[in-house]
């Protein structure tokens, strides 16, 4: 059985169609990258599935179980940018992040221990264990984006989603936070979706890369169509040299 599960899902604002006739079934541990067009909807598809926005048409399942449009610890997000708290320390940065997933959002006692323990863990492991004192502003592009990073995963979610996360890094700095988000995934076994504008990095990270498009284009009305998954590549060995296409409509699959 499918672990997400999107069936027919179409979502507008207002009479604007953003996406359309959207269905995806991913296994939990997929890797999934996103890439299309400038607002074509990937951001607000990263916002469905995290249960933020509703679709207007269809449904999402998680794990067998519809979205309930409440918070869950299944699900953590970071995004290319600002999604750490500034005024807090690297270390309670990440002891917030724990807190959030509790009922009152606040740790006391024995569990605020063993919160700023896992943190220090975390810390080192992600090689920021000697700026934990330190705020985020003093910390460099890929220190701040492996600090979110951990952030979302301090809560152990079972998907990570991923909104243009490395978009803003130098091309070094890109390559180590690949590395690192590899290891993560191999470790945690986590299922991702990762929305990225730069397709190379979609097929060496992603086990698929799908392609979000409009199939139907008014010239006089771009906005009359919203877009869909218009190709589903299978990325595992390389990606496209090894694809295994099928039509199906507009929508291809990989066998
Ligand atoms: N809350 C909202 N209310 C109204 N319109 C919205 C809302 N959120 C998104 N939109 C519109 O929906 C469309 C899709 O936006 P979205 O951010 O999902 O696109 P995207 O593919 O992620 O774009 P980009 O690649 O530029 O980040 C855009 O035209 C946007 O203006």
């Amino acid at each position: 059985m499918s672990f997400v599960s999107v069936s027919g899902v179409f979502k507008s604002y207002g009479r604007r169609p953003v996406l359309e006739a959207v269905s995806l079934e991913v296994a939990e541990g997929e890797f999934i990258s996103l890439v299309g067009a400038s607002g074509c909807g990937k951001s607000t598809f990263l916002r469905m599935l995290l249960d933020e926005e509703q679709p207007s048409r269809g449904t999402i399942h998680v794990d067998g179980m519809p979205l309930t449009g409440e918070p869950s610890r299944n699900r953590g997000i970071v995004f290319q940018r600002y999604s750490v708290f500034p005024h807090m320390s690297v270390r309670d940065n990440i002891v917030a992040a724990t807190a959030f997933q509790t009922r009152f959002g606040w740790l006391n006692g024995a569990a605020r221990k063993a919160a700023h323990d896992a943190a220090a863990k975390t810390l080192e492991r992600i090689g920021l264990g000697h700026v934990a004192d330190q705020y985020p502003a003093s910390l460099s592009g890929g220190m701040q984006q492996r600090l979110a990073i951990a952030q979302a995963m301090a809560a152990r979610p079972r998907i990570l989603l991923l909104d243009e996360p490395f978009g803003a890094l130098d091309p070094g700095t890109r390559l180590a936070m690949h590395a690192f988000l590899l290891e993560l995934r191999a470790e945690t076994g986590m299922t991702v979706f990762m929305v990225t504008h730069d397709l190379e990095e979609g097929f060496k990270l992603g086990d698929r890369v799908l392609v979000f498009d409009k199939p139907r284009w008014d010239p006089q009305e771009p906005e009359a169509y919203g877009a869909t998954i218009t190709y589903d590549f299978d990325a595992r060995d390389g990606g496209i040299p090894y694809q295994r296409l099928e039509e199906d409509t507009h929508v291809f699959k990989p066998r």
